[in-house]
């Protein structure tokens, strides 16, 4: 057990650990004849997290081009959107706990959620450290982007799990 330097109500942002090897957030591509962003990924979210997470147009927090190093086919471009849900802790832990036993992808394409340490140990680790790692596409910039957008005073707005939906652009 560990003591960190947050309180109760600090933020709990979580990422995960792909089949890769690379960090990255629950998310996947999207289907825009047949579903929407949001529906979308609520249902990647139900296959990586094995949690049912409503997903609304609200949650919406930036979308852009990714480099086109990250896409997916060289001759296709990809938008990612990124959404921040924000969620009790109580909630959260539900989610580590299905993800790690109950998800479709558990073991598969998702090896586990990771909590970002928004906190050090005797001055060690921490989100300078965390962000050292290796990531997926932008997911690091992305992380960095909803920090920036999440960090507000301890607030009853509840507590943010990140999430992300992918499509790919409708021209090559
Ligand atoms: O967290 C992410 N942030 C930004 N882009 C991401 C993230 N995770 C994946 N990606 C990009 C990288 C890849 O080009 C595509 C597809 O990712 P993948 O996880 O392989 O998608 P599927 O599981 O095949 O749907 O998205």
């Amino acid at each position: 057990m560990h003591q960190c330097e947050c309180n109760s109500r600090c933020l709990f942002p979580q990422m995960q650990m792909r089949f890769d090897g690379l960090l990255g957030f629950p998310g996947g591509f999207v289907n825009l004849q047949k579903e929407t962003l949001e529906t979308g990924l609520s249902r990647e979210l139900w296959e990586e997290l094995g949690v049912a997470i409503p997903i609304s147009v609200e949650d919406h927090v930036v979308s852009c081009l990714a480099p086109a190093l990250f896409s997916s086919t060289s001759s296709s471009c990809l938008i990612t959107h990124l959404y921040v849900k924000r969620m009790e802790e109580e909630q959260i832990l539900e989610v580590e706990r299905a993800a790690a036993s109950t998800a479709k992808d558990h073991g598969h394409e998702v090896l586990g959620m990771i909590r970002v340490p928004l906190y050090t140990i005797k001055g060690e680790g921490g989100l300078a450290s965390f962000l050292s790692h290796s990531f997926i596409g932008n997911a690091r910039s992305q992380l960095v982007e909803s920090l920036l957008q999440s960090y507000m005073p301890a607030t009853s707005q509840g507590l943010p799990i990140t999430a992300h939906a992918y499509n790919l652009c409708p021209f090559t």
